[in-house]
């Protein structure tokens, strides 16, 4: 079997286990030839653990410590080798599947990983030449591109690497869909200066448990929306003031200025049309991208080197398109595996996960003790897309001069919102509604019942504070799960 990219598949798995030891988990091991990868996909309610037996090995970007097992759950990642590795896979009889697992043929020059290492070597270039010039910025870049192209996870493998040169990036999440460090639906930013937890996505969302490995705080701002295109304005308003937040980050710590900033995008399908453009001219612009890189599509590379031709950052330096090659190893994720994603993460922030245990608070709260603000949809109306389209790049009108009308409203507790996230804001609840739309997320509580008749809700929230102090956010993204608590 082959894979477009990456050679002949040669399956290396070598079973271990004997068959007197029954009970044992299965357990192989996969010997990986240098920049081989071992490739697996983990469904819900299967675990899969791999040990690095000797050798060298990394996980998007992140080593993995010799001798150590590794848990995964509900993910489809893969594990590369760099200088060769020996590696311990096993999977519990509690297992209900697991998936086969492969090794690619050692092709240096038809993996992607090999440039997408160049790509890092040359930002660790662009890096060290801030460093020498005091006030410069490292690189801000920017990945966008089609659907399951492999975007996160060069973000992710950029991470990695930067921070294990000691330095300290910038990551910012621009993907609706899903969260980075925070559940899907905001938008966020986050300083990386140490390891990422490499059995989680990006790492555990901050919560009210300890936690190994260094807790890294994002920035968040709540969209509640899974497309840009639900509500362009306020998509937009709230990346600019993620921007603002992010700019002033870089400008007041001088390891992160030179680090630069790595921004993940939603994808553009091929059916998008101007306004997916509108949104990435949007980002370039708001957060001084001088480096937009394009994985897996011809087609959005030369779109957005048509678009990009001739401008300038607002420092004045000129914009890169690069155009990269997608893995062959990148696999879909369906949408019932998406969302099974995303109710296990808004499980994990409230109950923890098999390493941490958290007992949320259960509060009974009056309907009028709360200040509840709905995120409404607002597509973009023909007549102000024509207005809009009327210069192919983007045109900033979201200054704070002409701030566009509030996209929130009051709302009143209802059985809509039973079984609902809602994000608790940095803000008061007598200040104006746009003060309130524009507020950062303090965290999220859960709208566990709704007694209509005693006008009541039953709401968890991961500490005992008083709910009624500060505004709700209440959006239709993630979407209502089936129920968190019995
Ligand atoms: N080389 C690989 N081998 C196996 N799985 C991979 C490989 N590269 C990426 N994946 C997995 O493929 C899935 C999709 O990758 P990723 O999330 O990076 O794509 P994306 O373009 O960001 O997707 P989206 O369109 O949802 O934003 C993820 O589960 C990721 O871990």
């Amino acid at each position: 079997m082959s894979i477009p990219g990456l050679g002949q598949i040669a399956p290396a798995a070598v079973p271990t286990a004997t068959a007197s030891a029954a009970a044992a988990p299965p357990t192989t091991t996969q010997v990986l030839e240098p920049f081989w990868e071992y490739r697996f996909e983990v469904p819900h309610g299967s675990t899969l653990t791999i040990k690095l037996l000797s050798g060298t090995a990394e996980k998007d970007g992140t080593e993995l410590a010799p001798n150590t097992p590794y848990a995964f759950t509900a993910t489809k990642s893969k594990i590369n080798t760099w200088h060769g590795c020996t590696l311990e896979i096993s999977t519990p009889p509690s297992s209900s599947s697991t998936y086969d697992a492969y090794t690619s043929e050692p092709t240096a020059d038809e993996t992607p990983l090999v440039s997408y290492l160049n790509l890092h070597f040359k930002l660790e270039g662009l890096r060290a030449a801030a460093e020498r010039t005091p006030g410069q910025m490292g690189p801000r870049v920017l990945v966008v591109g089609p659907p399951n192209a492999g975007k996160t996870s060069l973000v992710k493998m950029l991470t990695g690497w930067a921070t294990r040169m000691g330095r300290q990036p910038l990551v910012v999440n621009t993907d609706c869909r899903e969260g980075m460090l925070s559940l899907p639906g905001t938008l966020s930013a986050a300083v990386f200066a140490t390891i990422v937890d490499l059995t989680t996505d990006w790492g555990s969302t901050p919560s009210s448990g300890p936690s190994a490995i260094p807790v890294k705080l994002p920035l968040a701002y709540y969209y509640g929306l899974p497309r840009p295109d639900d509500n362009p304005k306020l998509y937009r308003r709230l990346t600019s003031r993620l921007a603002v937040a992010s700019s002033s980050r870089l400008a007041d710590d001088p390891d992160v200025r030179t680090a630069g900033m790595l921004i993940d995008t939603v994808s553009i399908n091929n059916a998008a049309g101007k306004g997916a453009y509108d949104h990435v001219a949007h980002i370039v612009a708001e957060f001084s991208v001088n480096i937009v890189l394009v994985v897996g599509s011809e087609r959005i590379t030369s779109e957005m080197q048509k678009r990009l031709a001739g401008q300038k950052t607002t420092l004045d330096e000129p914009i890169a398109v690069v155009g990269l090659d997608k893995s062959g190893g990148v696999v879909e994720r369906d949408a019932s595996f998406m969302q099974q994603v995303r109710e296990a993460a808004i499980r994990e922030y409230f109950f923890g996960n098999a390493k941490v245990t958290l007992s949320p608070f259960t509060q009974q709260v009056d309907y009028a003790a709360l200040s509840i603000w709905r995120i409404n949809e607002a597509p973009a109306t023909s007549s102000s897309s024509a207005a809009a389209a009327d210069d192919d790049l983007y045109t900033p009108d979201l200054s704070s001069s002409s701030s566009p009308p509030s996209t929130i409203e009051r709302a009143e507790p209802s059985i809509m919102m039973q079984n609902c996230t809602l994000a608790v804001a940095y803000a008061g609840i007598h200040d104006p509604p746009d003060a309130i739309r524009d507020a950062s997320v303090m965290g999220f509580v859960y709208v566990a019942d709704v007694d209509e008749k005693r006008r009541k809700l039953r709401i968890l929230a991961p500490v005992g504070a008083r709910l009624g102090d500060r505004p709700l956010l209440w959006g239709s993204w993630p979407e209502p799960m089936v129920s968190l608590v019995g």
